[in-house]
């Protein structure tokens, strides 16, 4: 049996917030989900689609937007998952399969074009660079970020000298953040984001940034919140960081899921999988990817059938 497929579970989505939905599913619909059991599940999608509508100039046409040619771009495709806390998850896949998109809408700042997501409580996308402004200082900033990301001000003044050390960009936290380096701002947002201890995490290629020893702050940071029963999801590109650093990897492809499983087996076949690709083996490739898609299936839902 696919030990991904949720069966038909009375649990209650009482405590949960919807954090993405089109409409709203019908009471029994959302019952029959498996929200229920131990290790405490933080948060669970069910078939959520994704379309971004974009407008193409023909050949020929002019420039007038009504002439505009729309094309509707699907990068989610009917993605269901379950998961629970402790868990850390890594979203491996081309470029373009969806990864980002994912995220955005898992985290709500995307809204879905269908489906549903419900978590246990607002899902943290790293970046309050929406928050931060550049001609203030660092110091200032952290101010700002940890206001805006629901700190009374009694925990921002008491999480300001932890963001400071986890950031380490020296003297620079007095500087104004139009100075910083990509790497030094994102120091900043990494260290400003994790110290709100959110429950879920969502990291987009944070860590691509930073040299080794902030990799390895960054990475304890994460362990330390996953020891507070946390969940962190984390795209990166380097597979062999999901392979390294995740418990569990899902496989995106044409934004659909492919493979979710332990991190160790699913990013190890994804990288195999592009390292073929790479070569022009797409006989390897496709082996691969078959694999992974047998031996780690995605969920499904039994009430209603597989996620398509
Ligand atoms: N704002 C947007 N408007 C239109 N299309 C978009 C937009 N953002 C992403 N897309 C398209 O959606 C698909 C998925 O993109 P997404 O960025 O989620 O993939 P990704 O796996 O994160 O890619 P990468 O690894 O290159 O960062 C792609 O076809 C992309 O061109």
């Amino acid at each position: 049996m696919n030990k991904n497929n949720i069966g038909v579970q009375r649990g209650s989505s009482k405590n949960f917030i919807e954090v993405a939905a089109q409409s709203q599913p019908p009471e029994l619909e959302r019952e029959a989900w498996s929200l229920a059991g131990e290790p405490k599940v933080t948060l669970a999608a069910e078939d959520v689609r994704l379309r971004y509508t974009i407008y193409a100039d023909s050949p020929g046409r002019s420039f007038i937007r009504g002439r505009r040619k729309r094309q509707s771009v699907p990068a989610v495709r009917g993605v269901s998952l379950i998961v629970r806390e402790g868990e850390m998850v890594g979203l491996v896949g081309l470029n373009g399969s969806g990864k980002s998109s994912l995220l955005r809408v898992l985290a709500g700042s995307e809204p879905a074009t269908s489906g549903y997501v419900f978590a246990s409580s607002q899902p943290q996308l790293l970046g309050v660079s929406a928050a931060l402004v550049p001609d203030l200082s660092g110091l200032d900033n952290i101010w700002l970020g940890t206001l805006a990301m629901g700190m009374d001000p009694d925990q921002a003044h008491d999480a300001k000298d932890k963001i400071i050390e986890l950031a380490d960009i020296g003297h620079a936290i007095r500087q104004p953040m139009r100075t910083y380096s990509s790497g030094m701002a994102a120091r900043l947002r990494f260290a400003i984001s994790v110290a709100a201890q959110p429950e879920i995490l969502m990291i987009d290629e944070a860590l691509a940034t930073g040299d080794a020893a902030f990799h390895k702050r960054s990475e304890d940071a994460m362990h330390e919140l996953l020891d507070r029963s946390g969940t962190v999801f984390l795209v990166s590109h380097a597979a062999k960081t999901i392979e390294d650093l995740c418990t569990r990897a899902i496989w995106l492809h044409k934004g659909a899921v492919v493979a979710d499983g332990p991190a160790t087996e699913v990013a190890r076949l994804y990288r195999f999988f592009a390292h073929a690709l790479a070569n022009d083996n797409k006989e390897g490739a496709d082996k691969a990817l078959l694999r992974a898609r047998d031996e780690h299936p995605p969920t499904t839902f039994q009430s209603r059938g597989s996620t398509r």
